[in-house]
């Protein structure tokens, strides 16, 4: 008897072992990544998503907060072929469902073969697959998520002093990896709402605008494209995975809904100008098809989707990637030098 259920929108209800509790919903993706798990499980980008590790054994080196990328677990429920007890337990005290003994291999084929579904879940001893049905009947789309930046953005901002170019940061759901990688670099940080406006950025006279990573679709996050739109050309612009679709929107640009996204930690990048590849780590489910005023100056070896964006003309740099890295190789932290010593030049021009 199992005690766990996933219904999937290809009609199939997948049995399994529940680990935590509870009945859940939400877009099923999954990462490659084979490290990672306390990074990608506190990523605010995986917000109302259910995250399934393809890698078969999650939890092998315990669970430390220091390795947090914030405060709480993102996705809505978690899936994995086996869980230890550490991670299992986690997730219990989060009130986050979690099962294992599932397949993995078979979902993620699904996945691959049929694009980006919704999935109910429903794990414990009151179980049923007619609960799993009823979650996946309720499950929203991504897109219809119109305020999923107040799940996770600060309410109030906070500042990290530093010595060097002041950042205003907009929180659509930061890593805590990415404030880290700035105020090593000795920025002075100021964090803000998702909702911020530009008399807010105004006030703070900063040396760039940085919009951070965050969860679902990009066209959702109005505010934050209000003021890329606003300070274009005034100040030095930077960002992140949504905040490089935000920016690009801005820009006159497009943003997509892909297959399934790319969510690992081995995504291998071209960058145009040096010729080289890297590796990078990402996490997102949603793409810029046209760049608008952007030159792409990074592409996706896989797919050729655009990873980098840059305009010398008005001082913007953006990465689809996570630079920040955690989880995930380091290859491209210099991204934050590159930034950094944009703001500093304050080379834009009115
Ligand atoms: N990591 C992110 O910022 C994700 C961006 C966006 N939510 C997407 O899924 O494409």
């Amino acid at each position: 008897m199992s005690d766990a259920y996933l219904a999937l929108e290809t009609g199939d209800v997948v049995e399994a072992r529940a680990r935590a509790p509870g009945a859940a919903r939400g877009e099923l993706v999954f990462t490659t990544a084979y490290t990672g798990y306390e990074e990608s499980l506190t990523d605010p980008s995986y917000e109302a998503q259910v995250l399934t590790f393809s890698y078969p054994l999650i939890g092998n080196y315990g669970v430390r907060e220091e390795r947090f990328e914030s405060e709480r677990v993102h996705p809505y429920a978690v899936v994995a072929r086996e869980m230890t007890d550490d991670v299992a337990e986690w997730l219990d005290a989060e009130g986050v469902p979690a099962v294992d003994h599932v397949d993995t291999r078979d979902l993620v084929t699904d996945i691959r073969d049929g694009g980006a579904m919704k999935v109910g879940i429903s794990a414990g001893d009151e179980a049923s697959p007619e609960e799993a049905k009823a979650q996946l009947d309720s499950c929203p789309h991504m897109s219809d998520l119109t305020d999923i930046g107040a799940d996770v953005s600060v309410e109030e901002p906070i500042h990290y002093e530093g010595s060097g170019a002041r950042v205003a940061l907009i929180d659509c759901g930061a890593k805590g990896s990415i404030v880290e990688s700035l105020t090593a670099r000795n920025a002075d940080v100021h964090v803000l709402p998702y909702d911020a406006t530009a008399d807010d950025v105004e006030a703070l006279d900063p040396d760039v605008l940085f919009i951070s990573n965050g969860p679902g679709d990009p066209a959702n996050f109005e505010a934050a494209q209000a003021l890329v739109e606003h300070f274009t050309g005034e100040l030095p612009i930077a960002g992140i995975c949504l905040g490089q679709q935000v920016v690009a929107r801005a820009l006159g640009g497009t943003t997509e809904k892909m297959d399934f996204g790319h969510r690992g930690v081995n995504q291998p990048v071209l960058d145009h100008d040096t010729g080289r590849v890297v590796m990078t780590t990402q996490n997102h489910g949603y793409t810029v098809d046209e760049p608008g005023d952007l030159t792409v100056t990074q592409v996706n070896v896989n797919d050729d989707t655009p990873e980098g964006l840059d305009s010398a003309e008005y001082g913007i740099l953006t990465r689809q990637y996570h630079p920040e890295a955690n989880p995930g190789p380091h290859d491209t932290l210099d991204f934050f030098d590159e930034v950094l010593e944009l703001a500093e030049g304050r080379t834009v021009t009115a």
